[in-house]
């Protein structure tokens, strides 16, 4: 099965937000990004509001015709708002004030109990439910005992860029190992009945080869694509994504 292409546009109201202008508008970026062939749209409503707004979401939820993923942390604020606004799909990701960027996945395996209530408490939503992991055995296990629908993998440590290593055998053996965590994640969750997702730092390049992988279902990808967008536009960048993950779909192992 081809995989599904979820664009995330926070950065289309990052560069709002910078300047506190009315444009760019993800609503836009949304509805051009279906047409070019996005399955999904994703957006991370986060705690301190530094891109998407509660706004975009309500919006968002009124006007997309494939489907919403709202990406939020596990409180009691975004519960309400997942359950007033009833998004097709929450994915619960774990938020850091101080961060750059979401810098690793959610703690799972060490509160399953606690995760289970969160996870029941926004059950009122009739949405789907993805858990935002780090390729392990652990997490993904404890996010079956969650009840989760989705797992998707964090794929920040994979996607780590070759100037961050000394040398160039020191990157490609850790990228390594990174893609053999995920292939391996990605298979556990399968056999236990969870939709493996995967997304966080993929770029037109380093995509190819995790969608080799047969079991990943959906990637959820944001900055490349609005990196890409400012260059050739919005339309455009989607469907060159849509082309990454077909590379990788042809070069598939026959099993
Ligand atoms: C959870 C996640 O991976 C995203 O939401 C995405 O990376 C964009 O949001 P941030 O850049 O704010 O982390
Ligand atoms: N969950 C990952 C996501 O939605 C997009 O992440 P990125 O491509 O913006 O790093």
């Amino acid at each position: 099965m081809f995989p599904r292409l979820g664009v995330n546009v926070d950065h289309v109201a990052t560069i709002r937000q910078a300047r506190g202008t009315r444009y760019p508008d993800p609503v836009d970026a949304a509805y051009i990004a279906e047409r070019a062939g996005a399955a999904q749209i994703t957006v991370h409503l986060r705690e301190d509001r530094r891109h998407i707004q509660d706004r975009d979401v309500e919006l968002l939820a009124k006007t997309v015709t494939t489907k919403l993923n709202l990406e939020m942390a596990a409180t009691p604020e975004m519960a309400e708002i997942a359950n007033r606004i009833r998004p097709h799909m929450i994915t619960l990701v774990p938020e850091k004030r101080e961060e750059k960027t979401t810098e690793g996945g959610l703690e799972v395996a060490g509160r399953v109990g606690w995760m289970r209530d969160y996870v029941d408490s926004i059950r009122p939503s009739g949405a789907q439910i993805s858990l935002f992991i780090d390729p392990s055995v652990e997490q993904t296990q404890a996010s079956e005992e969650v009840g989760a629908d989705i797992v998707e993998f964090h794929t920040g440590d994979y996607c780590a860029e070759l100037v961050a290593f000394p040398s160039y055998e020191e990157w490609k053996v850790h990228t390594e190992i990174e893609f053999e965590r995920i292939e391996r994640a990605a298979k556990l969750a399968y056999s236990l009945g969870l939709i493996p997702a995967a997304g966080h730092g993929l770029t037109y390049e380093n995509v190819v080869r995790v969608a080799t992988i047969p079991e990943i279902e959906e990637y959820n990808i944001g900055h490349a694509i609005v990196a890409r967008a400012v260059i050739v536009g919005f339309e455009n960048a989607v469907k060159q994504m849509l082309e990454s993950l077909r590379q990788g779909f042809i070069s598939r192992k026959i099993e």
